[in-house]
């Protein structure tokens, strides 16, 4: 079983819970009491464009495949382990993939009540709606969503998979396909930055589990006192993220300042996820990020949540551990990774409960 169905059983993920989209096309001045963080010091975050130091690494796929230039691949690898080390996100050049960005802004775009054929079910976070609403009491985030299970295609349920636009379905389902190749490459280069020549990671990877979350940040009367999304680590592998505008609200921890990620266009956004910083024994990190919301524009994000197959161990690399370093994490199956997930408490960084003691 997986973690989302597991959760599905036995947590309310989303109480109901207005769409800030619908709320802010009533153009208020302000917005609700629940979304007003007073338990947030500061939101406002550095801005990047004046410090290089603070720019978000940026990777060249192609750099990294050239056989033909090995000098140049290893320039290009060696970015990839600082990226992954250093900061645990990176921007990684690719063509655009415009239809994605298109259709998820069409999807957002329809009437509520069309959008509202998607509806999540009661108990379940999957489909049109908010997700993690757990108590009436809770801080409520300025975020839409439509989740859904992407890949294995068996996964899909397509009762929630939108029928409007007309070719949603289709684009999505190519997407996914395109998101878990990026996926299966950056594992394979990930491994070699490591020096774990491994195939079964990357092989993981291809025999994964995907799921996509399209996030829609409505204009906020209130944006330096509300949240887009709450801090967290992702618990995937990785995490695929693609802007589809030219909006700044993402936001990454680094040393202790919250900087923003500026969007590229011809660009995806690549957050490493708990299971990678596990596998990597540590090496790597999941970095804590949020979204913050503005006064000025609507923003939208697709992301995908790649997993490595339900059937793989989570724990630190073999290969690693051989070359002598002591495993800094025990290794789980899948199931009981997401058993530690879903009894965390809220704030913790739940990959510590993997640790082993010293
Ligand atoms: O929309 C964003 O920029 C952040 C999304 C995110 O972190 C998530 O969905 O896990
Ligand atoms: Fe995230």
């Amino acid at each position: 079983m997986d973690g989302v169905a597991v959760a599905a059983e036995t947590l309310e993920w989303s109480l109901p819970v207005p769409s800030v989209q619908e709320l802010a096309t009533r153009r208020p001045e302000t917005v609700p009491e629940r979304y007003i963080r007073d338990d947030m010091e500061n939101i406002a975050a550095i801005d990047p464009s004046g410090c290089p130091s603070l720019v978000v690494p940026l990777i060249d796929m192609n750099k990294l495949r050239n056989n033909n230039d090995s000098q140049q691949q290893a320039v290009e690898l060696h970015k990839l382990y600082s990226a992954c080390k250093d900061w645990g996100v990176f921007q990684l050049q690719m063509k655009s993939i415009k239809k994605m960005r298109e259709q998820a802004k069409e999807f957002f775009d329809l009437p509520l009540q069309e959008k509202k054929r998607s509806a999540q079910q009661p108990g379940s976070l999957e489909g049109y709606g908010q997700a993690f609403v757990t108590s009436k009491d809770q801080k409520l985030e300025w975020n839409d969503m439509i989740f859904l299970r992407t890949l294995p295609a068996q996964r899909r349920n397509m009762s929630l998979w939108p029928q409007q636009p007309p070719s949603f379905r289709e684009t999505l389902g190519n997407y996914s396909e395109n998101m878990r190749e990026v996926a299966v490459c950056l594992m394979k280069f990930m491994a070699k930055a490591l020096k774990v020549e491994d195939e079964k990671l990357s092989q993981n990877f291809q025999e994964g589990n995907y799921e996509v979350r399209m996030n829609y940040y409505p204009p906020c009367p209130a944006s330096e006192r509300v949240l887009g999304l709450n801090p967290h680590a992702d618990i995937s592998g990785i995490t695929l993220l693609l802007e589809c505008g030219d909006m700044p609200g993402l936001q990454v921890l680094k040393d202790g300042q919250w900087v923003f990620v500026e969007p590229i266009h011809d660009a995806i956004v690549v957050n490493l996820g708990q299971i990678i910083e596990v596998t990597s024994n540590g090496i790597f990190k999941a970095p804590q990020h949020r979204a913050v919301a503005n006064g000025l524009k609507e923003r939208l994000s697709v992301v995908t949540f790649c997993y490595p197959s339900s059937s793989a161990n989570i724990g630190p690399a073999e290969p690693l551990i051989k070359l002598g370093t002591p495993p800094l994490y025990k290794t789980v199956t899948n199931e009981e990774y997401f058993h530690y997930f879903f009894n965390r408490k809220f704030d913790d960084p739940f990959i510590d409960m993997l640790k082993l003691k010293p």
